[in-house]
């Protein structure tokens, strides 16, 4: 491996990295833990038919990492982890590799939770958990919260009218002009929200299905082609697809006032951020805005009433809404983009939480 791992993990502050390999089913799985201070590491398990192994390494690490600070930043009291599975999705899939992957998540002993994320379903972890106590977001009908891209949605929702409040001073989305990439399982319910509000929507997305979806039931929604959307003068622009997409190419091109998406590590390089700041253009941080789904699943971890559970994570995820007004707030005052300031105040959230545990006490 060209990588210097322990040089990775000690710049990053990671704990641990499990490399599992499955001699029956030829699973190829890392498991990355980035910090533990707050609690067991909680992170999904993406499969991806990486190029190579460094690929996958540095995208489990980098995901971790982020799921360190959604977590902080989001009031929950996990840590960050993530699992890749170097694999096709569409073809490499069977109940033996989930529950190979259950097998190893529970020699864990608890540190490390997983469950959904890109080129995985419930059902996936509905085999895994044959094998592990450790797996979240299983489909209700086996027990779990189901679908995460309900609170996910709702948290860009809210996310937006906290950006809106800022910049045109209402919380009202009525009438403003919303360009969304990515329609798929949070796009879609996104659409929804905006639509009852009385936004004006467009939208994009390589996918013909989804588009159609959409355009079934807002038959006024504007389409247009995957690689225009960028250009579109709107109020606010909504990645959500996929990351990477905030970036010396596309920053330039954007004729929006607010960014505020699902999509994970929506900036390509930090300094990205620092570039749309002054542009004069307000990002709502991606970790913060899309911490819906993970509230989801965390609720599920913490408490066992489940009657409660859906009014729950809708009431944590509308306080999205105010965590981003206190970055904001901070970000106005002291002149510091947004994405630096919701890093500022994860940190800090899980330097003291992390001191309070110096006092020892029996439980
Ligand atoms: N589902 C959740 O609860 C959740 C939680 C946090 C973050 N996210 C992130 O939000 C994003 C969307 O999640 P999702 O669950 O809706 O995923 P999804 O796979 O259902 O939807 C993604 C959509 O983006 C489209 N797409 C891909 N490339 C595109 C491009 N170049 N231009 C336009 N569209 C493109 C796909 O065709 C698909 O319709 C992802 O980045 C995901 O990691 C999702």
């Amino acid at each position: 491996m060209k990588i210097d791992i322990f040089k990775e993990m000690e710049k990053h502050g990671f704990e641990q990295i499990i490399f599992n390999y499955d001699k029956t089913t030829g699973l190829k799985a890392i498991i990355a833990i980035h910090d533990t201070t707050l609690g067991p590491a909680l992170g999904g398990c993406r499969m991806w038919p990486y190029e190579s192994e460094d690929e996958a390494l540095i995208d489990a690490m980098r995901l971790a990492k982020g799921m360190t600070y959604k977590c902080a930043i989001s009031d929950n009291n996990f840590g960050g982890g993530k699992t890749v599975i170097i694999g096709d999705p569409k073809k490499d899939k069977s109940e033996a590799l989930f529950r190979a992957l259950g097998r190893f998540v529970q020699t864990l002993g608890g540190r490390y939770y997983t469950g959904t994320d890109v080129g995985t379903t419930g059902m996936d972890f509905v085999y895994a958990s044959r094998e592990s106590d450790y797996l979240v977001g299983l489909p209700e009908e086996y027990g779990g919260s189901g679908n995460s891209a309900l609170p996910t949605a709702y948290g860009v929702y809210r996310g937006m009218k906290a950006a809106a409040r800022v910049v045109f001073g209402t919380e009202s989305l009525k009438g403003m002009k919303v360009a969304i990439q990515g329609v798929g399982k949070v796009g879609q319910i996104l659409v929804d929200y905006l639509a009852e509000e009385g936004a004006k929507t467009v939208i994009s997305d390589i996918s013909e299905e989804n588009i159609n979806k959409v355009k079934s039931k807002h038959p006024h929604v504007e389409v247009v082609e995957p690689e225009n959307i960028y250009d579109v003068e709107c109020d606010i622009f909504a990645p959500c697809a996929l990351g990477g997409i905030l970036n010396d190419d596309t920053i330039p091109r954007l004729r929006c006032k607010i960014i505020a998406g699902s999509a994970n590590n929506q900036l390509l390089e930090p300094r990205h951020g620092d570039m749309l700041h002054e542009k004069g253009i307000l990002y709502a941080p991606d970790y913060v805005v899309n911490a819906g789904g993970l509230i989801q699943v965390a609720d599920e971890l913490e408490y066992k009433d489940n009657e409660k559970r859906h009014e729950r994570v809708m009431m944590k995820t509308a306080a999205i809404y105010d965590i981003l007004i206190k970055i904001f707030t901070i970000s106005k005052e002291q002149n510091i983009p947004p994405h630096k300031v919701a890093d500022r105040l994860a940190e800090e959230r899980i330097e003291v939480i992390g001191k309070l545990k110096t006092t020892y006490v029996k439980r």
